[in-house]
């Protein structure tokens, strides 16, 4: 049997990687040669070479929606990048190009696109990323995390399946992660997870009510990337990790809640484990509002409380976490209810009818 082919992409912060990964894991590499294209200094390179898949570079600028300098300069890097990520493409004739969107996938695309080679793509959020709305015109097949977001590209080329989760979240082991944390039986678990790179507003709403915090949970903080706090080391009850690998499942499956930004992903790997969260989604003054609308919609569905960034103060703080607990039981049982879970295997078969 000759193997086939297909070129992964996606990139700038980790929510569009893991998917990829997720994929990745689960594909037979017995049939399936698998690579990468993507930044030269992006998050993804780190993640990616991690699992030993070979990397390309090309170079990526970023798109930003306002008027900056830069973005002469990125138009540039663009169009670099989409020369480069053709002579890579030529040379390596994947069969399958598969995006999991951010910047540096928008060259990729343009150059699979200009080969003839088939695309898909999936949309993690509510509403489609930059690089998604100007990929989906290429786009073979759309894949999209909520329901609510079909409507924004062709009709029949656009299946809502759920987030691809990576298998290894769903098995974390409790004792390992105890023993990694050095936590005890007699406070529960609160994980801080503030995105991929962190986030200042809620590492400091969080470090402000440290004290109060500790005296009711342990606490792991991932605080994304330079955000350790130094004079809290050592704080009984209180871990932080710039970011987590493969100790992530295992911290997961000792936590009993989660505060966090509203990058798709994580919260619907928290939702796959049941663990009631409460959201902080980036603000609008910071994004397009994507992760206002990704809480919205797990709020609705009675899977979170969210707490507009606006709004957080150590008091809003202390009373919505109040109000998680005392209706935890409940949210358990709404996730208890959601079906989720037919990410991969719908991809794995799409991917499987490609010759
Ligand atoms: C600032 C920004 O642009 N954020 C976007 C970015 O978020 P971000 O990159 O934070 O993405 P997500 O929250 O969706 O996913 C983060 C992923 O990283 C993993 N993880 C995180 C921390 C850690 O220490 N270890 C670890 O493995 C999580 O388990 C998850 O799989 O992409 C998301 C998906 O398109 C969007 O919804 C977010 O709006």
């Amino acid at each position: 049997m000759t193997k086939k082919t297909i070129c992964f992409t996606g990139g700038g912060s980790a929510g569009h990687v893991t998917p990829n990964i997720a994929i990745i894991n689960e594909l037979d590499h017995q049939e399936w040669n698998i690579k990468y294209i993507g930044s030269k200094k992006g998050i993804e390179k780190e993640l990616i070479t991690k699992i030993n898949i070979p990397y390309h570079e090309i170079s990526s600028g970023k798109l930003r929606r306002y008027v900056d300098f830069e973005n002469v300069k990125d138009i540039f890097r663009v169009l670099r990048g989409c020369l480069e990520a053709r002579k890579i493409l030529k040379k390596m004739r994947p069969n399958l190009v598969f995006s999991k969107g951010g910047f540096v996938s928008v060259p990729v695309i343009v150059a699979a696109r200009s080969l003839g080679i088939p695309i898909f793509i999936h949309e993690s959020d509510m509403t489609p990323g930059l690089a998604n709305k100007i990929s989906q015109r290429f786009a073979t097949k759309i894949f999209t995390s909520f329901e609510e977001t079909e409507k924004f590209f062709p009709k029949n080329q656009t299946r809502a399946i759920g987030s691809p989760i990576r298998k290894e979240i769903l098995n974390g082991s409790p004792e390992q992660g105890r023993r990694f944390l050095g936590f005890h039986h007699k406070l529960p678990v609160l994980t801080i997870m503030g995105g991929s790179l962190g986030a200042k507003k809620i590492n400091e709403a969080v470090r402000e009510s440290i004290h109060d915090l500790t005296s009711k949970y342990q606490i792991v903080h991932l605080c994304g990337k330079g955000n350790v706090d130094q004079s809290l080391i050592g704080l009984p009850g209180y871990k932080q990790f710039e970011y987590i690998h493969e100790e992530l499942p295992d911290i997961l499956a000792v936590t009993d809640t989660v505060l966090t930004r509203g990058g798709s992903n994580a919260i619907f790997e928290f939702l796959a484990l049941k663990i009631p969260m409460l959201i902080i989604p980036l603000s609008k003054a910071q994004s397009r509002g994507d992760q206002i609308l990704n809480a919205k919609s797990f709020e609705e569905k009675g899977y979170s409380l969210t707490l507009e960034e606006e709004s957080l103060t150590k008091e809003s703080l202390k009373q919505t976490l109040e109000k998680l607990e005392k209706n935890r039981a409940q949210f358990k049982e709404t996730m208890a209810k959601s079906v989720q879970g037919q990410a991969i295997k719908l991809i794995l078969e799409e991917i499987a009818k490609i010759k």
